[in-house]
């Protein structure tokens, strides 16, 4: 049987990495996200070493069509769907006095409401294709421990590990299994875009930033996006069968949890 992942956020970062590596194991990918180019880039890369593994999808995952139409293409281009990986996510620093009404808006949209809508799209195409399958939802350290300035953020990947427990416990009877993987500080875009405002914040460099990120990891450095995406090659493949509305921690020794 031919393995099928919907990947979301794949253009770039921790989605680009989860392409790839998926790839890698055989697995026919969809390399989902909002920016066509971005998604051919990754899908040419993919295709050059791996013919027709790979299709770009485009998709905004706030928009509950977008997604249920992505899908709909990627079971007529494989012929199935075995993985959905609900990856995609913004990341806003917001100190608690700056939030704002459209700030949780645009992120609620965005990081819940695209995975709530991929995981529909998924349980409706696994009893459509009459079979179980697995949901991957990115969280993140800071949905497993609060951290400061990141109030809109943290509420979102909190919220998108209770999505996980509670689908976890809603699709076991259909054959489903829901987990999420928590990352700690990666180094992709979204990183660099936080290093970014907390270097300007206190009047220092990208730098700087980030290396105020590295203080607290026990491993003492930042993460590489292909080490998130091995965790998740994990959860999308057979090993992790007996496992179901989990948060797997890859965050260099972060939080204890
Ligand atoms: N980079 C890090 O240190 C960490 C990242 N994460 C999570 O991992 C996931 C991936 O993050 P990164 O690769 O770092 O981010 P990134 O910003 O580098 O890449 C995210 C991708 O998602 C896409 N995207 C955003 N909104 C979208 C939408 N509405 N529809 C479709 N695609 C959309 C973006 O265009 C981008 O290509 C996110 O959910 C993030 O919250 C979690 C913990 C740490
Ligand atoms: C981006 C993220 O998940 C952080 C800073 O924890």
């Amino acid at each position: 049987m031919t393995e099928v992942a919907f990947v979301t956020g794949a253009g770039q970062g921790i989605g680009e990495a989860i392409v790839k590596r998926l790839a890698d194991d055989g697995f026919k990918v969809a390399v989902v996200g909002r920016t066509l180019s971005k998604l051919e880039r990754v899908a040419n890369e993919i295709n050059a070493i791996h013919p027709n593994a790979a299709l770009p999808v485009l998709a905004d995952v706030a928009k509950r069509e977008d997604v249920f139409a992505g899908v709909a293409k990627t079971i007529e281009a494989f012929g199935d769907l075995t993985v959905m990986i609900n990856n995609a996510g913004v990341a806003p620093t917001t100190p608690i006095m700056e939030v704002d009404e459209e700030t949780i808006d645009w992120t609620f949209d965005i990081n819940i409401k695209g995975t709530v809508w991929g995981i529909q799209a998924a349980v409706e195409a696994f009893k459509q294709l009459k079979h179980g399958g697995k949901i991957i939802n990115a969280t993140s350290q800071a949905g497993v421990e609060g951290n400061p300035n990141l109030t809109v953020y943290g509420a979102s990947k909190f919220a998108i590990r209770g999505i996980t427990q509670t689908t976890a416990k809603e699709l076991a009877p259909l054959g489903i299994t829901v987990n999420a993987f928590a990352p700690g500080i990666v180094k992709t875009p979204m990183m660099f875009d936080i290093a970014h405002e907390v270097g300007q914040n206190a009047g220092k460099s990208d730098e700087w930033g980030m290396e105020q990120f590295s203080d607290g990891i026990a491993l003492g450095r930042l993460s590489e996006p292909e080490e998130v995406a091995s965790g998740v090659a994990f959860l999308a493949g057979h090993d992790s069968s007996y496992m179901t509305g989990q948060t797997l921690v890859t965050d260099g020794g972060m939080v204890f949890h």
